[in-house]
This record gives structure tokens, C-alpha cells and sequence, in this order.
């Protein structure tokens, strides 16, 4: 195709106490997180409340007595980690409860002893950046905010650029927010915040200047059990770089040492293969957390609820009723500003070798035996090892050009100044990936992704197969694809879940129309959502690994891209041009009819 060139019951599930093990915290940590709260209908006793991940209850299995409160002994039956995880939850599900009945955190807080000895520092590595200034802090204040952080934590930025701590205090204050709906003492708990944000400056491959890190973190920690999480948002060419210097120079001595890597993650399978070589002469598997941040996003974590929880899904979630799935992510706004590293990956290893691929393998896997971090990832290791290459005929990349709309100017890709003016880089792809076992055999899951698009969302869509002998197809009219059944996931923007259905008219007569079924989260859920980095730096925190990507994982989604991306590259093929603010290259339209599919974005009726 290309052309070559050269929701929520209101009931509680209550644990008891005295029988929380370490089982019991451990599928906590995967399925819910903790409340603890003290409730005067229930004498006075300390109880463990379950709720989703968003504060809403969960659905209720059962109801046990409460007998006694969480004491020492109890807590020292469960591993330091395990503690320190319940304890972290504890105040972190505080807040997250909802309605009249919350109650100050500070007055519930019951600091245990165990806490006041442990200190967790974040050093955020390349914390002049963009994504540090964007994404991190921001994340890391609404954590605080929201009690999720330990008594005793400290940040530390760390990079080139020569700043004092007042500085980077100076610069996070710049990008940190209140919740919409949390806005209650905000300014006092920004300056509580900034207070224990700090710098060091230094090179990225020297020992000597993490050395002196290390000191630095040593007097914050002020001789406690230290934690120590280390966040790349650096380039890549010195992920193992720093990574040496931080384990051999300023890792825990006495507690944990974890390492959050951003994307990309190699450029290929070769690549991402060396690098993993590399980060494990220093780490060990369990200590990287790759972080894909699609993965943090609410509806991307609703995926398998759906799936899972509810029984009229997944008997349809197969081959035999499933007639295309679609991955689509779109931008209304170019490369601006990150040309310089664009241009060396292109789109294909930017959103969809990760976060689509991601995405698709959570949609597709089988069940897993449990909530468990590595029964999930070995799920969807099978899925990723049963797909097809990727080959080039299935394949459409494009380029945005210049375009002038409403007397303004949008330049094209090769006009920013940060990418080469002969440049071939795609910043558009539309492709079709099939699975090769028994479940998906056939049914094409199409991925569509792009830059300087006309709108802004990531989807997915799930097309239903028609209804066979269709009783009432004369009352549509010849055009069946306008018949048949299709759920949307609407990750972003304004979260929704909606299944299209078909539908008598009020009247008469018999005509049929579409309609929704619609959950829209902002009418259902007025809480804020949090973003996807708080989530994944508190499982990082927490020791979580459910959202962050396995090696295996990794080489196996590098190997259905790598034969398409040589090829591409070897072969100089031209992307199709498209004007910025279109709708993309009309090859991926081709493409999907080739697998007797619409792209469901474009149908006019979403
Ligand atoms: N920005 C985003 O939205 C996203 C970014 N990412 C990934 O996160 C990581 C960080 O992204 P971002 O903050 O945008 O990156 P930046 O380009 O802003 O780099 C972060 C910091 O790294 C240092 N740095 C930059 N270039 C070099 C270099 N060539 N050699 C040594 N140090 C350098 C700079 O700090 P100093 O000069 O002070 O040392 C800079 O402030 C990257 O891996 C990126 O791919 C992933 C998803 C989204
Ligand atoms: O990883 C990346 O994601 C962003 C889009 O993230 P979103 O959460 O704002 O949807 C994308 O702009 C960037 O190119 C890519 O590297």
C-alpha cells in the first residue's frame, strides 16, 4: 500500500484483620488498593475496605467479622515490603474515598512504626526536561497531595544544567496543579512539597558525581531504611550510563533500589535487545520498571474489568462474533519541539510498537490465572509470540505537509526546523496485525496512529460480525456495515464506554436507527481521573509490576515490527503526504477495506 521510491455496585467487601496474610495483601496490591478507616457503626474496630482504584467500591464477594485492629504482631508477620506497600495504601486510600463520609486525612493518618523508619527517595534523572517538568513532578506533588507518598520521602532532581534547590523548586512550581474537585489547603501542600524537592547537578556517566548523590541522600534519609527509585527521563544512548553509575555509586544499601525506564526502549529488536543486556549487567529484572504510560490510563486499566467482570463480553470476544478490532491514536498537533527525537524513531516506534501494541495485547490475551503482575505478562507474552510479522504490504505510512486554514500557517513536518528538510520519517502509519491462534484466527486488528491529525483521541473499537439472516435489513436500507454492533473504548479524551446497537424508532413505523449505550465517566464518575504517570509511579513505589513491560514482552513486540521498519528504511519508502489538520493519507481507508473493514473514527456517527 505503500509506494516506494527508492462502574461500581454501592457494597463493601471487608477484610478481617486478623486474617490478612501476605496472600491476602498480595492480591490486594494487584486487584484494589486499601482503605482503612474507623467507622463508629462497626464498635469503634479499624476495618479493611476495599475499593476500585478510583475510590468508587467494588463489587461485593463477601462479608466477613472484624475482630481486631491491625496491630504489631500482625504487621510483623508481613515482609518490610508488604508493609511498607500497606502502609503507603493506607494513606493513599484515604483519599481516595468519596463522598460526605470522608473524613481529614491528617486526623485518620495512624503513622506506624514501621514508617517513621523507612524514608523513600525519587531521584528523577534529566529533571530539566520536558517530561520531568510535565509529567513527573506533577505526578509526584498529586501523590503527595493525595497521602499516597510515605512520612518520610524525598525527591531529588537530577541533570547537567547547573541549578540551585530553590531553582528547581522554582521550576516544578511552575507546572504543579490542584485537582479540580481538591483544591483544599493545595497552596500549603505545594510548599510542603517543594520543601523536600531538592538538586544535585552532574554528568550522566560519572560515578563520581552519583557518589556524591549518594551523600546527599544519605543525610535526607538521616540513617533510616532507605528506598531508592531512580526515574530515566534522559535520551536513551545514556539509559546505561546512568544506570551504572546509580547501582554501583548511589543504590540502597539497606532497602530496595528500582529504576523507571521511559521509551524507546531500542529502536529494534537488535537494539532493544543490547540494551537489555546491558541494563542487567547492573540490574536485576525485577528492579526495571519499563514504563509504558498507555498502560497507566484509566480506560486502558478498565480493559480487563470489562472483559473479565462482566459475562456478556467475554463469550463474544473471539473469532466467532468479533469482526475487526481497531487501535486508533490521533494528535491535532505536530512534532513541535520534539522533532530532534522523532525524527529518529518515526510513529510506528513511538505509539504503536508500544503503547497500541500494548493495548492489543491486554484486549487479546486469554484469562489469566490471576491478577498477579506476571500471570498477566505471561498472558500477553502469548499473545505478542502469536502474531504475524508485520509485512509491508499491510502497512500505509504518511507525512504531514504544510497547510493554511483560517489565515493561519501549519508548517509541515520537514519545515520545523529540528528535522531534516529530506526527511521520510512516517508521522502517520495505518496498519493490519493478525494473531495466529485459535481465538483470533483471521479477524484483522487494525492500528492507526498519527501526528497533525484533525482531532485529538485514542480509541479502541470492537466491530461486531452482522447478524446472520438479519430480519430487519430492508429497514436499514443496502448498507449493512451500518447494522452491525461496535463497542468503543474512548481512553481520551472524555473517557466513555459505548456499545452501538440497533434500534426501533419511536412511532409506527418500523425504521431503525443506531443509538448508544453510553457511559460517559465524566457523567458517572465527576472525580477527576488521575493521570497515568501517578499510577505507575505508585505501583513503581508499591513494587507493582502488573503496568510495566517484562524483557520478553519487549523482544516479542520488537520482533513483529523489526522486518516492517528495516524494510521501510532499506527501501527509502516515501510516506504519503497529508495536509495538517486532515484526516490522514486516504491509503489507510484502502487498507481497511482490504480486510472488508471501516475505520470506525471516520464513520461520522461516533
Ligand atoms: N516528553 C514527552 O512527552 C515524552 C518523553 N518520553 C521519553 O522520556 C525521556 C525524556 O524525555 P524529555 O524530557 O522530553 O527529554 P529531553 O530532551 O527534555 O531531555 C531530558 C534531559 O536530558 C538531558 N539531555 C537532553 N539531551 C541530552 C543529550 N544528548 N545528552 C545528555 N543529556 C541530554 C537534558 O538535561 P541537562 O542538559 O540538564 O542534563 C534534558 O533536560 C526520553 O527518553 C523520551 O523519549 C516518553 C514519552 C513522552
Ligand atoms: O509516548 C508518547 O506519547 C505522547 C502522547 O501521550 P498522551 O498521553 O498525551 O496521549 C506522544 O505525544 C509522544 O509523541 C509519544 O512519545
Amino acid at each position: 500500500m505503500a509506494t516506494q521510491l527508492n462502574p461500581s455496585s454501592s457494597t463493601t467487601t471487608l477484610i478481617s484483620p486478623s486474617s490478612f496474610n501476605q496472600q491476602s495483601v498480595k492480591s490486594i496490591s494487584t486487584k484494589s488498593r486499601l482503605v482503612f478507616k474507623t467507622q463508629s457503626n462497626f464498635n469503634q474496630k479499624k476495618q479493611f475496605e476495599l475499593k476500585s482504584s478510583n475510590g468508587s467500591p467494588l463489587n461485593a464477594v463477601s462479608l466477613h467479622d472484624v475482630s481486631s485492629n491491625m496491630n504489631e504482631s500482625v504487621l510483623s508477620s508481613i515482609k518490610p515490603l508488604r508493609r511498607l506497600f500497606l502502609i503507603s495504601c493506607y494513606h493513599c486510600l484515604l483519599a481516595f474515598r468519596v463522598g460526605a463520609a470522608e473524613k481529614p486525612l491528617a486526623k485518620e493518618t495512624v503513622v506506624l512504626p514501621e514508617e517513621t523508619k523507612t524514608n523513600l527517595s525519587v531521584t528523577v534523572v534529566g529533571a530539566s526536561g520536558d517530561l520531568a517538568k510535565k509529567k513527573i513532578f506533577p505526578a509526584l506533588f498529586a501523590l503527595f497531595y493525595e497521602g499516597c507518598l510515605p512520612q518520610n520521602f524525598t525527591i531529588f532532581g537530577y541533570a547537567r544544567t547547573k541549578m540551585t534547590d530553590e531553582e528547581l523548586r522554582e521550576m516544578i512550581s511552575r507546572t504543579l496543579t490542584c485537582r479540580i474537585d481538591k483544591r483544599e489547603n493545595c497552596g500549603d501542600k505545594m510548599e510542603e512539597f517543594l520543601e523536600r524537592c531538592f538538586y544535585h547537578s552532574g554528568q550522566y556517566g560519572s560515578e563520581e558525581n552519583f557518589a556524591e548523590l549518594d551523600t546527599k541522600l544519605k543525610q535526607k534519609e538521616g540513617g533510616k531504611l532507605s528506598n531508592r527509585l531512580f526515574y530515566l527521563s534522559i535520551p536513551p544512548d545514556i539509559f546505561v550510563d546512568v544506570v551504572r553509575c546509580a547501582s554501583e555509586r548511589a543504590s540502597s544499601k539497606t532497602g530496595w533500589t528500582r529504576v523507571i525506564v521511559e521509551k524507546p526502549f531500542g529502536r529494534d529488536s537488535e537494539s532493544s535487545g543490547e540494551l537489555t543486556r546491558s541494563l542487567k549487567k547492573y540490574l536485576a529484572e525485577e528492579q526495571i520498571f519499563r514504563i509504558d504510560h498507555y498502560l497507566g490510563k484509566e480506560l486502558v486499566e478498565n480493559l480487563s474489568v470489562l472483559r473479565f467482570s462482566n459475562l456478556v463480553f467475554e463469550p463474544l470476544w473471539s473469532r466467532n462474533y468479533i469482526r475487526s478490532v481497531q487501535f486508533i491514536f490521533s494528535e491535532d498537533f505536530g512534532t513541535e519541539g520534539r522533532g530532534g527525537y522523532f525524527n529518529n524513531y518515526g510513529i510506528i516506534r513511538d505509539i504503536m510498537q508500544n503503547h497500541l501494541l500494548q493495548i492489543l495485547a491486554l484486549f487479546a490475551m486469554e484469562t489469566p490465572v490471576s491478577l498477579d503482575a506476571e500471570d498477566i505478562r505471561n498472558e500477553k507474552v502469548k499473545v505478542l509470540r502469536s502474531m504475524r510479522q508485520l509485512k509491508l504490504e499491510d502497512v500505509v505510512v504518511g507525512q504531514y505537509k504544510g497547510h493554511s486554514k483560517g489565515g493561519k500557517t501549519f508548517l509541515g513536518y520537514t519545515e520545523d526546523p529540528t528535522v531534516p528538510n529530506d526527511s521520510i520519517t512516517p508521522t502517520f502509519a495505518a496498519a493490519a496485525l493478525f494473531i495466529d491462534n485459535a481465538r483470533w484466527d483471521g479477524v484483522p486488528f487494525l492500528m492507526k496512529a498519527g501526528k497533525a491529525l484533525n482531532t485529538r483521541r485514542a480509541e479502541i473499537r470492537v466491530q461486531f460480525r452482522h447478524v446472520p439472516g438479519n430480519l430487519y435489513k430492508r429497514n436499514f436500507g443496502t448498507d449493512m456495515d451500518k447494522a452491525t454492533n461496535e463497542l468503543v473504548l474512548r481512553v481520551q479524551p472524555n473517557e466513555a464506554i459505548f456499545l452501538k446497537i440497533n434500534n426501533k424508532i419511536p412511532g409506527l413505523g418500523m425504521r431503525l436507527d443506531r443509538s448508544d449505550l453510553n457511559l460517559l465517566y465524566s457523567m458517572r464518575y465527576p472525580k477527576e481521573i488521575p493521570d497515568a504517570y501517578e499510577r505507575l509511579l505508585l505501583d513503581a513505589i508499591e513494587g507493582e509490576r502488573r503496568l510495566f513491560i517484562r524483557s520478553d514482552e519487549l523482544d516479542a513486540a520488537w520482533s513483529i515490527f523489526t522486518p516492517l521498519l528495516k524494510e521501510l528504511e532499506s527501501n527509502k519508502i516515501a510516506p504519503e503526504l497529508y495536509p495538517y489538520g486532515s484526516r490522514g493519507p486516504v491509503g489507510a481507508h484502502y487498507l481497511a477495506a482490504k480486510y472488508n473493514a471501516r475505520w470506525g473514527d471516520l464513520a461520522g456517527d461516533d
